[in-house]
């Protein structure tokens, strides 16, 4: 016996962001370690088992063309034309499948950085309303490589990523296998603590919370 926890995990992830930033290269090069250049429109969804710490994962990676996705107008996120038939499958349930988010901007792309902030708005606004706070994200700077046709400084994708409480890295999903692989386990471990932090027993401020509601209850019966 090693002492290790073994039980198998599976988690759902979806790979967000605009046209051609580079999410079917990040999920093609975590799945097979190869870069192939192109990667055509299709939608997948991928499964992969990889051991994080000696424990083993099963991601569900879930790619799909930006432009089958979302507008946003006036204050509101609404899914695109095309993704409005029955059988297809919406903006909102990508999220609400979703354990957890890969969001991809190209640092050479500044309307795709500035996409992110979109992201993100409506994803916390989408587990919120299901009351599921703190949703593992890791925002993703692609094509490091091109690093002359910068337009977004990392600093830039550092501070969005501490203010929405999210992880970062800059990779190369050309150049690069153990940068993208990094991600996926940052996103694993993300994921990982969500579960346990929900599995945890009241805290002080919990015990708090429910006796105040208690008392507060007892008050309004006895008026
Ligand atoms: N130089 C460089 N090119 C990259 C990198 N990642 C992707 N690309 C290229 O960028 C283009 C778009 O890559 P995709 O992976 O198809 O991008 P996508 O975000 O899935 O695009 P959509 O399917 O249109 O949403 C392709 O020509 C890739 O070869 C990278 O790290 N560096």
């Amino acid at each position: 016996m090693t002492g290790l926890n073994t039980a198998r995990m599976e988690a759902n992830v979806v790979v967000l962001g605009t046209d051609s930033v580079g999410k079917s290269a990040l999920t093609v090069r975590f799945l097979t370690r190869r870069f192939i250049g192109e990667y055509g429109d299709i939608e997948s969804i991928f499964s992969h088992s990889i051991t994080v710490d000696g424990r083993e994962q099963t991601l569900n990676i879930w790619d799909s063309p930006f432009s089958q996705v979302i507008t946003h107008e006036t204050g509101c996120w609404h899914v695109s034309q095309q993704d409005l038939s029955p059988e297809s499958t919406t903006y909102e349930k990508r999220l609400q499948w979703a354990d957890g988010f890969v969001l991809v901007y190209s640092i050479c792309d500044r309307a795709s950085f500035n996409t992110i902030g979109k992201l993100l708005q409506s994803i916390k606004a989408t587990k919120d309303y299901a009351g599921l706070q703190n949703v593992p994200i890791v925002i993703v700077g692609n094509k490091r490589d091109l690093h002359h046709r910068r337009t977004v400084l990392s600093e830039e994708g550092r501070l969005l990523a501490l203010s929405a409480d999210c992880q970062f890295y800059e990779v190369s999903a050309a150049e690069n296998y153990h940068s993208v692989l990094m991600v996926f386990h940052g996103l694993v471990n993300r994921v990982r603590e969500s579960r346990s932090a929900g599995k945890k027993p009241a805290g002080i401020k919990g015990i708090v919370k429910s006796m105040s509601a208690v008392f507060a209850r007892r008050r309004t019966d006895s008026l």
